[in-house]
């Protein structure tokens, strides 16, 4: 029998098993990744309430990194960044090795996290880089003549809402909406296409509506691809901050409050020198409960030898929530 730790976090309530392979005895394989993700985070049949993917942590390949983060979101597919996902990894390793700022490796790129003063009391708060950046359509990939796509209509999506495009670098499509249209169910009906095999996106894409509530403050929700409607996704509301600085409003270097179904995170946005663009990520990074499974039961979908062990520091971030004014 096999055992299998894992650690359940949220960032904003974007959920996430953590999984340190540095742990395990048994060096799982990518079939058994895959088939694990698939079964522990289906919402209904899957481990405790189930999960928008995993986190998995180990070493870093380069000299410079203390650790590295794949992510594996629910439905088995592997995205090359998650902003709140990295959060809780930032807030893991720092916990591990005992070092506030740290160097972790993604898909992408070595990205630099560090420990922030809390959102409010008991609330541990991580700022994470969001980086590379690219508008190029070749990155996202967007099948067409075009090299940029921003703010432009998507006849094959909706005939009214202009949309933005960019890699940052998993792929995001952004529109600003009215209120009326981000609570309506045209995001589902557009990721769905945007996901469902659509010609212009043979990757898919996360698709997120963007209302602005005032000057700094905006709204994000966000349909992911390879999980569905999420409470918040952190490279999401990272895009939509760089489009409110590029095309509506926005104040460049200046702290943005980006509210979202689960919560709150703040960002901002930088132009380096070489006028690409980088985003810092602030927000929670809050531990669940841990939990150890069988390998092979879970692998089968069965959890039923579960031992668990919970945090009670959820409760400081449902207060801190609850007190949020979305207007
Ligand atoms: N929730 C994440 C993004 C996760 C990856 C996404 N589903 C993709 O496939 O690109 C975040 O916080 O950024």
């Amino acid at each position: 029998m096999t055992q299998l730790p894992l650690l359940k976090v949220h960032g904003s309530e974007n959920d996430f098993y953590l999984l340190d392979r540095t742990r395990l005895a048994h060096a799982l394989s990518e079939q058994e990744l895959i088939r694990l993700t698939q079964q522990i985070c289906q919402r209904k049949n899957g481990l405790l309430g189930g999960a928008d993917g995993i986190l998995v942590v180990d070493k870093g390949h380069s000299a410079s990194s203390d650790g590295q983060m794949r992510v594996i979101n629910a439905d088995g597919s592997e995205a090359s960044m998650c902003g709140n996902g990295l959060r809780t990894v930032a807030r893991y390793l720092t916990e591990k090795l005992n070092q506030e700022a740290l160097v972790i490796e993604t898909l992408h790129g070595l990205l630099h996290t560090k420990k922030m003063p809390e959102l409010a009391v008991g609330i541990p708060t991580y700022q994470v880089e969001i980086s590379p950046v690219s508008f190029s359509l070749k990155d996202v990939p967007m099948i067409t003549t075009q090299a940029e796509w921003i703010h432009q209509l998507i006849p094959e999506l909706s005939e009214t809402l202009f949309f933005s495009v960019v890699a940052v670098p998993n792929p995001h499509l952004i529109a600003f909406v009215e209120h009326q249209t981000l609570t309506s169910d045209l995001l589902q009906v557009i990721a769905e296409k945007v996901n469902g095999g659509s010609p212009l996106f043979p990757d898919g894409a996360n698709v997120s509506f963007v209302e602005i509530l005032g000057p700094q403050k905006i709204f994000v929700r966000t349909y992911e691809r390879g999980v569905g409607f999420t409470n918040a996704c952190g490279t999401a509301m990272s895009a939509s901050s760089l489009f409110y600085v590029l095309l509506q409003q926005g104040q460049l270097s200046q702290d943005i409050l980006v509210l979202n179904p689960g919560g709150m995170v703040k960002t901002r946005v930088h132009q380096q020198e070489d006028k690409t663009y980088t985003m810092d990520l602030i927000g929670n990074a809050t531990k669940l409960f841990e939990v150890t499974l069988n390998l092979e039961d879970a692998l089968l979908g069965s959890f039923t030898e579960v031992k668990q062990s919970f945090y009670e520091e959820d409760a400081a971030y449902q207060s801190f929530i609850q007190g949020l004014t979305k207007k």
